[in-house]
């Protein structure tokens, strides 16, 4: 049942791709790690030409294959009676993906940038900077920021008007929902033409102001802190909190296994960025026991510990 329902998602992405239409044909993703590849290959599998741009040429080059195995997994479902249709799929996506590691470059032939770099504000702010003085003047900046907020994101930038949030899920290829975020002042025609994208690349997007963690991270972190607080406790232990989300309120994973999944470090970084924010808020108060885990290095599923141990990939 599981299989079936994960199978009609990816195939529904795909075919709903292919059946839209979008004002936006060429996009640079910016940043090559975890969520701008997945973000590269919903594009590219959905027809556009992307250029994925990382300071790092490894990074790149991790990126490349990743995608591959991951359009590879695509078109074994949604072409499993026609493997060689399924290989020109793949083929096709992948040639579609250019890299660069020069970011300004890459945002001179975009209609639309999406920065998926890391979660620092001065350094998602130096790169605006850079890209609003070459990039074409119709070119629309968004950013898949989880915790920033986008109107302090778009202060550094002359074309306020076509910048907006455009917040993915992990992982991208999966995951169905797209945030489309508008700041201030994002004007209605950069809003729409984010939306038409969005369902362009197969996702489905709702609309949220600039509000802290959009929709979904905004009810999460209080929900994962809540799952932490209480396993801190010793109320109940990780595998039974766990357990008890899933059977219990149907979610795909509990909260400290989705944590883990996240990255502790990345709950700790949002977590500690909104107490200092908004001090007052009793949800965002620091947590002993997550502060202990990062400092030990225990940061989730990528170093092989957090809440539960992992095999080292
Ligand atoms: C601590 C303090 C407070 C702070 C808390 C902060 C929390 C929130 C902060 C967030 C920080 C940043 C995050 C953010 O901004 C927003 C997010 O992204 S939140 C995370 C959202 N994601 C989820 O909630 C994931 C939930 N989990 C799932 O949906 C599933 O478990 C998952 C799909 C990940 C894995 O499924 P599972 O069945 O367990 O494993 P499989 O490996 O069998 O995969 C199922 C199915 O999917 C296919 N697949 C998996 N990955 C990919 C991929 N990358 N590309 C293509 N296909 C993929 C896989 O092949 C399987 O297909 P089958 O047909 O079933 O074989
Ligand atoms: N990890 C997650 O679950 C999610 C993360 N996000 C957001 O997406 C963004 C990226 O997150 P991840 O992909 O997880 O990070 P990551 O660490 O996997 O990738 C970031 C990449 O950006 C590159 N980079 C850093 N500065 C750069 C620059 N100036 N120019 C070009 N490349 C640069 C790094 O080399 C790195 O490869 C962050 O803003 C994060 O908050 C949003 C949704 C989910």
């Amino acid at each position: 049942m599981k299989k079936m329902v994960q199978f009609g998602v990816i195939a529904r992405n795909f075919s709903n791709s292919s059946a839209m239409q979008s004002a936006i044909k060429n996009i640079t993703v910016i940043g090559g790690g975890l969520m701008g590849s997945g973000i590269a290959q919903v594009s590219a599998q959905a027809g556009q030409n992307v250029t994925l741009v990382d300071l790092s040429p490894e990074v790149l080059a991790k990126s490349q294959k990743s995608i591959g195995a991951n359009l590879g997994r695509v078109a074994k479902k949604v072409y499993k009676d026609k493997p060689q249709e399924g290989e020109k799929f793949v083929a096709e996506s992948m040639a579609r993906i250019k890299t660069s590691t020069d970011p300004a470059a890459a945002a001179k032939s975009a209609d639309l940038v999406v920065e998926a770099i890391v979660e620092n504000m001065g350094v998602k702010h130096k790169l605006f900077q850079q890209l609003d003085a070459v990039a074409p003047e119709h070119t629309i900046f968004a950013s898949n920021t989880s915790s920033l907020s986008i109107n302090e994101i778009c202060s550094v930038v002359k074309r306020k008007d076509r910048f907006g949030g455009l917040h993915f899920f992990n992982p991208v290829p999966v995951m169905r929902l797209l945030e489309v975020v508008r700041g201030a002042e994002t004007s209605d025609a950069t809003y729409k033409t984010m939306m038409e994208w969005g369902k362009a690349v197969g996702k489905t997007c709702i609309t949220c102001k600039d509000t802290p963690g959009f929709v979904v991270n905004r009810l999460l972190v209080p929900y994962i802190c809540e799952a932490i607080r209480l396993y801190e406790r010793g109320d109940a232990s990780a595998r039974d909190i766990d357990t008890a989300m899933k059977l219990g309120a149907g979610y795909p994973m509990g909260p400290l296994e989705l944590a883990d999944y996240v990255g502790l470090d990345t709950n700790k970084f949002i977590l500690d960025g909104w107490h200092n924010k908004y001090p007052d808020q009793p949800l965002f108060k620091p947590i002993p026991l997550l502060n202990k885990l990062v400092s030990e290095g225990k940061l989730g599923v990528k170093a092989g510990e957090g809440f539960y141990k992992y095999e080292k990939k």
